[in-house]
């Protein structure tokens, strides 16, 4: 159940723009549960509630209903969104190819006391809070109370930037759910940047308040408001702290990333591979607070160290508030779980081909015991840890049975995780699959497999940023066929040249192999026969590049990662 009180909820005026037939059904259904209606042409209007949808009418929409709907709440901005005066209900359009509007989303707005009573503390330290969450979870209306506390509670000069009138609604006066915060309203949303900038210039404000940090000019405008000691409290796109970390837009946010190349004196202190992703600076907000729902949330206070835990593979902790019947519960951020299993062990072995971060490969199990995960991993030559969830995942090991749910592919899809799939919950299997993700190869020297792997991804990095060529060193072929496979999944192309022993593989830029190598240096044949993988049981869900030589190596392997 959501929590918090409506102050002014201003209803009749919303339903007062709709074509009377809808406004009769609108006003059946409860109040407190409607989110927004929609009006598609050629399509039965609807209503969107907290639990469901409800049809208003077996009447499709015509033309006339949206234009008769438009006249009344005015042409929508560069956002196509329009507002109702007075009100913080929002409209937007969608529009055919032509720019005629084809259909309306009409969202119920609302001004709601103690939505942030979870997050109060947090408000009230003057830090910079950012708030992340899928669109619709409440962000906006937490924001807004966040601006009337900040003014009217905490007596702070408080303005908001409101780009599309969201915050303090639609018209010239500001709603009173903003309190007496002052407002700047925003011309067209590409200004959003210079607004805030002027904001802090101009107006002398205690706090800014800004919705939707989008683009990097925004993310630039956010830092220099942070140096000049003034609070930011904002929403970004995102739905978790990884999800920025790994956006190149906005990871400024949270002190950006950067990949460094390590010495080998320095990779081998810190037990890692020799290209790393750190943290590039301060991050902007102090404090991230992802919207799990309306009334749950997780919050991380360091916002640098909860970065700098996600870089390193070790679980990114947080604490969970919940706000329920009107009480806040909040539960200690759990243990971090350090990157080192158990015992400080670090085994031996290969990173998973192509993990581009470095430490141990997190893994989680999905409808797999995680305890046999666990034993299996116990046995085997590899850096690897057991994570809980799939979003923290580098592979997540799964059932065939479950590969295809929803859930899961999107999980594994936003954070870029590989999914290998099982066909039984067994150790036998598991071992198979783990053996193919790690190309754990029978009777080969697990050492010499990691320098082959470490040899080929430094290499891979270099073409990357140089767009050169690279030649590696001779390898024996079952591990050029590594390599080759870690350079398919990067996007770029390998040749091998040479003969045994001095053969070895060429990386070249991706669309360059046959007009600079081919007359040079054939494709490898061998390399095109199928490997010495033990099992092919761990088999690909994801619809990752091809494995170039049919090894069948490797599941899939998102590589747009934070790099
Ligand atoms: N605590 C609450 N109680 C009741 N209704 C709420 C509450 N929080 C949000 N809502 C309603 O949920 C809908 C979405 O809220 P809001 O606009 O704040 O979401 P948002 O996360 O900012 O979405 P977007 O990113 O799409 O702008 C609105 O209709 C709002 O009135």
């Amino acid at each position: 159940m959501a929590q918090g009180t409506p102050v002014d909820d201003d209803f009749a005026l919303l339903v007062a723009v709709l074509p009377p037939p809808l406004q009769e059904a609108v006003r059946k259904l409860p109040q407190a549960e409607l989110l927004e209606v929609v009006m598609d042409l050629g399509r039965p209007p609807e209503a969107r509630l907290v639990h469901g949808v409800a049809r208003l009418s077996e009447t499709p929409v015509e033309p006339e209903a949206l234009q008769a709907v438009l006249a009344r709440v005015g042409e929508p901005g560069g956002d196509n969104r329009a507002g109702i005066e007075r009100t913080l209900h929002r409209v937007s359009a969608i529009r055919n190819r032509q720019g005629r509007v084809v259909g309306l989303t009409l969202r119920v707005g609302r001004a709601i006391q103690g939505t942030i009573d979870m997050l109060r503390d947090l408000v009230e330290s003057g830090r910079n809070l950012l708030l992340l969450g899928r669109p619709g979870v409440g962000k906006t209306t937490k924001l807004r109370e966040v601006a009337r506390v900040l003014a009217d509670a905490l007596g702070k000069r408080v303005m908001v930037v409101d780009t599309s009138n969201e915050i303090g609604g639609d018209g010239d006066i500001p709603h009173p759910g903003i309190g007496g915060a002052r407002r700047m309203q925003v011309s067209r949303p590409d200004r959003q940047h210079d607004v805030m900038i002027e904001a802090v210039e101009n107006h002398m404000p205690e706090a800014i308040v800004v919705d939707e940090i989008g683009t990097a000019a925004e993310a630039a405008a956010a830092r220099t408001i942070a140096e000049r000691g003034v609070q930011l409290v904002a929403t970004a796109h995102g739905n978790t702290l990884e999800n920025l970390v790994l956006n190149p837009t906005l990871s400024d946010l949270v002190g950006g990333v950067q990949t460094v190349t390590l010495s080998d004196d320095e990779a081998r202190r810190r037990g890692t591979q020799k290209t790393v992703t750190e943290r590039k600076g301060t991050p902007t907000f102090d404090i991230v607070v992802e919207m799990v729902s309306r009334d749950e949330v997780r919050v991380h206070r360091d916002t640098g160290g909860a970065v700098d835990r996600l870089l390193t593979g070790a679980d990114v902790g947080g604490e969970k508030r919940r706000q329920q019947d009107g009480a806040v519960h909040v539960e200690a951020a759990p243990e971090v779980v350090e990157a080192t299993p158990p015992g400080g062990r670090v085994p031996k072995g290969t990173p998973a081909l192509g993990a581009p971060r470095p430490g141990p490969t997190r893994i989680a199990a999905h409808a797999v015991s995680r305890e046999l995960l666990e034993r299996v991993l116990r046995d085997l030559p590899v850096e690897a840890v057991v994570v809980g969830r799939p979003e923290n995942a580098d592979v997540v090991l799964t059932l065939r049975s479950r590969a295809n749910s929803p859930r899961l592919r999107r999980a594994a899809e936003r954070v870029g995780a590989r999914v290998l799939a099982i066909k039984r919950n067994s150790s036998t299997e598991i071992r198979r699959a783990l053996r193919t993700e790690f190309h754990l190869l029978e009777g080969v020297d697990p050492a010499d497999v990691h320098a082959a792997v470490a040899d080929a991804e430094e290499a891979i990095q270099r073409v990357l940023a140089e767009g050169i060529s690279l030649p590696l060193s001779p390898r024996p072929s079952r591990l050029r066929k590594v390599q080759h496979t870690l350079v398919v999944k990067n996007h770029l192309e390998a040749v091998s040249v040479g003969s045994e022993p001095q053969r070895h593989l060429v990386i070249y830029p991706l669309g360059t192999v046959l007009t600079e190598a081919s007359d040079t240096a054939p494709v490898d044949a061998e390399e095109a026969e199928p490997d010495d993988v033990e099992d092919d049981d761990a088999s690909a869900v994801d619809e990752g590049p091809e494995d170039a030589e049919g090894t069948g190596l490797e599941a899939s392997a998102p590589n747009e990662r934070a790099s």
